[in-house]
């Protein structure tokens, strides 16, 4: 069987996501596209020689009678709106992230996800399949480092584009952190304070970079993280959790290691796009999978909604230099993941 995907913004990730669907992955075949520039969507159509229908926008590509499922890849501010509408037409979303930029718009997502009655919705939370955060997962909850105390982590871009605005390294940058921090401590946050160190030069006038964010969980642990999206030296995702007994940390991508030149060197990743390529390949075959067998497996809209409650105290606290509470509505029996029933049931 083959999911008809429907792809809405032909950009940077959705170039990527109908590359690997077309190329790499199984089951999905890309039959329509749409994006506000005519021109890029007709470019990755040609680039790929895909058979796809391109619609002039994204509510007639979600109600084309072809398109099983949609994949949102537009800009963060039109997730919502193109969410709600597959939901209405009762199709399957993968969005990528964040699932709305406010958490008023995430619970209006929830809250249709909920009044339809069943799971339509992943959000692109791919750090979640990947490998070493994956690794770092596993020896936290076999309790190797015993429980944990601190998270110290920084996201570095080396640059971002002219229409990155301030609120992007929050809302479109750290809210990987948001996300998978949660996920990887089984927690939720308590509060956020955000500090402004010295800005660099080499960053924007308008943006405030870089930023540091100190959390506080329900169990105690505390997280020092650092945003700094004009580092200019790589792409660098950092991770390390102290516990009780020992530390651990998020593998550092593979490079060998070169003599040459009276140096011993080795390289780093400069894009997103190579730094998370298995995370992403796994991330979406298992959406089309789950998806083909009419379940959804991922990181779901109450995910999203946990990680835009987060997102919305820490810009919040960016502008009062306060420290603001966090309050996370109870998850709702809708929102458990299949594995945790499994789990109540003694099914494995
Ligand atoms: N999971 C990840 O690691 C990851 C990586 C990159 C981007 N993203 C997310 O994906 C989204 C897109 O990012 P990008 O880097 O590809 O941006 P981009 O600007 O390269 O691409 C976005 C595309 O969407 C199109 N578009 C905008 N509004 C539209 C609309 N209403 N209808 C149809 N097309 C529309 C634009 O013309 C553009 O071609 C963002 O939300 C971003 O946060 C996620
Ligand atoms: O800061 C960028 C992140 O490092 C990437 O992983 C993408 O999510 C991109 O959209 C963000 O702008």
């Amino acid at each position: 069987m083959t999911l008809r995907v429907g792809v809405i913004g032909t950009g940077a990730i959705g170039r990527e996501h109908v590359r690997r669907m077309t190329q790499v992955l199984k089951g999905a075949e890309v039959v329509a596209v749409t994006d506000v520039n005519a021109a890029q969507a007709r470019e990755v159509v040609d680039a790929f020689k895909l058979q796809a229908v391109i619609y002039e926008n994204g509510q007639e590509l979600i109600r084309a009678q072809d398109v099983d499922a949609v994949m949102v890849t537009s800009w963060g501010a039109t997730h919502e709106e193109f969410v709600l509408a597959s939901i209405a037409a009762g199709k399957p979303v993968f969005c990528e992230k964040p699932l709305a930029v406010t958490a008023e718009g995430c619970k209006a997502i929830v809250e249709a996800e909920s009044a339809f009655g069943k799971r339509l919705v992943q959000v692109g939370y791919m750090r979640r399949y990947d490998r070493g955060y994956r690794a770092v997962k596993e020896a936290l909850v076999n309790g190797t480092i015993g429980e944990p105390l601190i998270l110290n982590c920084a996201h570095r871009n080396v640059s971002v584009p002219d229409f990155y605005t301030r609120d992007m390294s929050i809302v479109d940058t750290f809210i990987h952190e948001l996300d998978v921090h949660r996920w990887l401590l089984d927690d939720d946050y308590v509060s956020v304070q955000v500090v402004q160190p010295r800005k660099s030069r080499l960053a924007g006038s308008h943006l405030q970079d870089p930023l540091l964010v100190y959390m506080e969980t329900a169990k105690g642990v505390r997280i020092n993280g650092e945003i700094f999206v004009n580092c200019k030296y790589g792409y660098d995702i950092q991770c390390q959790v102290v516990g009780e007994m020992g530390i651990v940390s998020l593998p550092e991508p593979m490079s060998v290691t070169m003599r040459s030149e009276a140096k011993l060197s080795t390289g780093l990743l400069t894009d997103w796009k190579e730094r998370f390529i298995e995370a992403y390949d796994i991330e979406l075959q298992d959406w089309i999978d789950s998806t083909l067998r009419g379940e959804m497996n991922g990181p779901s809209a109450w995910d999203g909604y946990a990680a835009a409650i987060a997102s919305d105290a820490c810009l919040e606290a960016r502008d009062s230099g306060a420290i603001v509470r966090i309050s996370m509505p109870e998850r709702p029996s809708f929102y458990r993941h299949p594995s945790e029933d499994k789990a109540a049931s003694g099914i494995s």
